[in-house]
This record gives structure tokens, sequence and C-alpha cells, in this order.
């Protein structure tokens, strides 16, 4: 069964139309302003219209409160929220029932004491994201290129779907699926030649690696 490919970050036009072509099952907007990567409620909305029926839409926040998630959930036709701050199980169980849409919570991972917050949350979410942890002082929660140690999750299973993330690069992402068992995949920087811009020719190369 192929790997699912989850690209994240898309800003603009050429590079959902990258995402597309080369065959993502996700796309992903962030609505975090301090990122290179940041989109405004009316972009991803006209990018949203680009999107064929079969990928689903995925709305990155962190920490948003309800005006927020208001703002973007009533303008951008969506298909997946994904929390990437420090939202508690509680506020993931609140937004999941306020919205109606799938839930995918991040967590980021850098030792095994990370672990036991990936069993809490996939006990309230839909599915989880099994990310590398941000380092303390980061600007970003998340898509900082870093890759965390796969061993920790080998051999690990959840109730719900679950997708790896962090650092992963169409030269790294064999390994990474070997070492893990993932069977969804998600990446930002590793298809990206500057901060924000994605590459076609890596989004391809990704998607490749992913159909091993
Ligand atoms: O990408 C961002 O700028 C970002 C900002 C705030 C929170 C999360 C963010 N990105 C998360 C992701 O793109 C991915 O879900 C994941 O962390 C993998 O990123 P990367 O290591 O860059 O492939």
């Amino acid at each position: 069964m192929p790997v699912s490919v989850k690209i994240c970050g898309l800003s603009d036009k050429a590079g959902l139309e990258a995402a597309v072509a080369a065959g993502a099952r996700y796309v992903g907007f962030v609505f975090f302003p301090k990122s290179p990567r940041a989109v405004t409620v009316e972009q991803a909305a006209a990018l949203a219209l680009e999107v064929p029926m079969g990928i689903a839409k995925v709305a990155l926040v962190v920490d948003a409160d309800d005006a927020t998630l208001d703002e973007i959930v009533g303008a951008v036709p969506l298909d997946m929220l994904q929390l990437h701050g420090r939202e508690t199980p509680e506020r993931v169980a609140e937004i999941r029932a306020r919205y109606g849409l799938p839930v995918m919570k991040a967590v980021g991972v850098a030792s095994k004491a990370d672990l036991a917050a990936l069993d809490s949350y996939a006990a309230v979410a839909d599915q989880i994201l099994v990310d590398a942890k941000a380092p303390a002082g980061a600007a970003l929660p998340g898509g900082n290129g870093l890759a965390f140690d796969w061993r920790l999750i080998a051999g690990r299973r959840w109730p719900v779907p679950w997708m790896l993330a962090g650092g992963l690069t169409p030269g790294n992402l064999a390994e990474a699926i070997e070492k893990t068992g993932a069977r969804q995949v998600d990446v930002s920087s590793g298809v990206e030649s500057a901060p924000g811009a994605k590459d076609a020719a890596l989004v391809a190369a990704f998607l490749d690696a992913a159909r091993g």
C-alpha cells in the first residue's frame, strides 16, 4: 500500500499545483503569522478552491481561539484542522465538537519522555502527527526541518491513524518509513528551495520516494 503524503505550508498556486500534480493526499495551509509559509484567510480560501476532490485540505493553527477558528472555518472549505500548539486534550475535544471537522494533533518528540503525550492525544484526536519537538526558543513550533530519533517510535502504534513529520526529505524518507513503519508522512522544509518556497522538483521527488 502506498504511503500517503501531506505537503504542508503551501502558500501559492505554483506550490499547490506541484503538490497536486505529484500526488499528495493532503495539502496544508499555515495560519501562523510569524511563519514564512503563513497565509491569510483570503489566500487560503482562494487556494482551497483549486484543490481537486479527494485531496484533503488541512488548516494548521497554533493555540487558536474560537474567534480565529470561526473565521478560518467560515471562509475556507476544509477537511481537517491540524493543531500545532500547546492545545490540551480537553481543547482538542472541544474544537472537534465545535467544528465537526476531523482534528489532527501534532505532538513533538525529542525523547522517550514525550511518548506518553501521544497516547493521551490519540484518545481524543482523529489523527496524530508525530513530529520533531521544536528546539527551546525556536520561532516556530513546527516546520523547522529537524528530525527526531525515529527509533523512539519503532514498533509503536496508536488507535487512530498517524503521520510522521519532522525533517523529512526525498533523501531520508525511505529510511524514515523503514524505521517507523509510517503509512502517512508530512513534509514542509524538505521540499523547499528557501523558507516558504516549495520546489516542484523536490515535491515530485518526495512523492516518488513515498511510492518506493
Ligand atoms: O511550517 C511552519 O511554518 C509552521 C509554523 C507553525 C507551526 C507549524 C509549522 N509547520 C509544521 C509543518 O509543516 C509540519 O507539520 C511538520 O512540522 C514538518 O515540518 P518540516 O520539518 O519542515 O518538514
